[in-house]
């Protein structure tokens, strides 16, 4: 059982969920600024994260956003120097964030080793950032997931992935490339209003039964990350089919 009720949104193709979750976006921000002034969105990396920046910069609606009024931060991170294409925030931009007319000063990214010493360095530097915005008014945290249930970068069975009482974490020896990473921790990802997993593919689908249907957090640490508003998965017909 899950903790927290979820819903899960299944669409016909990877495309389809990538435009349908950009046009869910423009929503979200619109009502958030709409309500807020700003607005506080977290993105991802991995296969779906650059497809919903691509989508969104190519979204008709996209023009209803006060872009310069929209934070953008990352819910993990590769500890790789700045502009690597290694990097998450490097594969958002190159996808077409850096085309939406966001404020500089308002993309709030996780520095690499070119201006740290460690990855502990650059987690606290990030916790900084987060602490001065109020850390943990996201409107939306938008995630990936992996075929193992790793979330940002909280990997089964790791250590890190335990980590509480702050909002950022190193982690080192990370089971999938690069071996160093800074990620949000879970109780900050879950300081979201709303939490979207987006994944796509059949390579994911015991992973999004896992998630939707429950599993320990040392096994599947997707399953414990929930909105303060609302948890949804949007996923691909692929990806879903284990759901039954
Ligand atoms: O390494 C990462 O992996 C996850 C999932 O990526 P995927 O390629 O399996 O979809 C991603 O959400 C995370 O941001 C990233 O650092």
């Amino acid at each position: 059982m899950t903790d927290t009720d979820a819903t899960v949104v299944v669409h016909p193709s990877k495309q389809a969920l990538a435009d349908a979750a950009a046009a869910r976006l423009v929503v979200a921000l619109v009502d958030a600024q709409n309500t807020r002034g700003t607005a506080h969105v977290s993105l991802t990396g991995g296969s779906m994260g650059s497809e919903i920046v691509r989508s969104l910069a190519a979204e008709p609606a996209r023009s209803a956003v006060d872009w310069g009024a929209v934070h953008v931060w990352w819910g993990d991170e590769r500890y790789l120097p700045a502009g690597d294409a290694d990097r998450n925030d490097t594969q958002n931009d190159d996808a077409g964030l850096a085309g939406l007319g966001l404020d500089p000063a308002h993309v709030h990214r996780v520095p690499g080793p070119d201006a740290t010493e460690s990855a502990e360095e650059a987690a606290d530097s990030y916790a900084a950032a987060l602490r001065e915005h109020g850390t943990g008014a996201f409107d939306v945290m938008v995630l990936g997931v992996g075929p193992d249930g790793h979330v940002a970068s909280l990997f089964p069975h790791h250590p890190a992935a335990a980590t509480t009482g702050t909002p950022t974490v190193a982690v080192h020896e990370s089971p999938k490339p690069p071996p160093d990473r800074v990620s949000l921790t879970r109780e900050c990802l879950e300081r979201s209003r709303e939490v979207w997993f987006l994944v796509a593919g059949s390579d994911k689908a015991d992973a999004v039964r896992r998630g939707v249907h429950g599993s320990p957090f040392a096994e599947t640490p997707a399953a414990h990350v929930h909105g303060e508003d609302r948890t949804l998965w949007l996923v691909d017909a692929d990806a879903a089919s284990d759901l039954g």
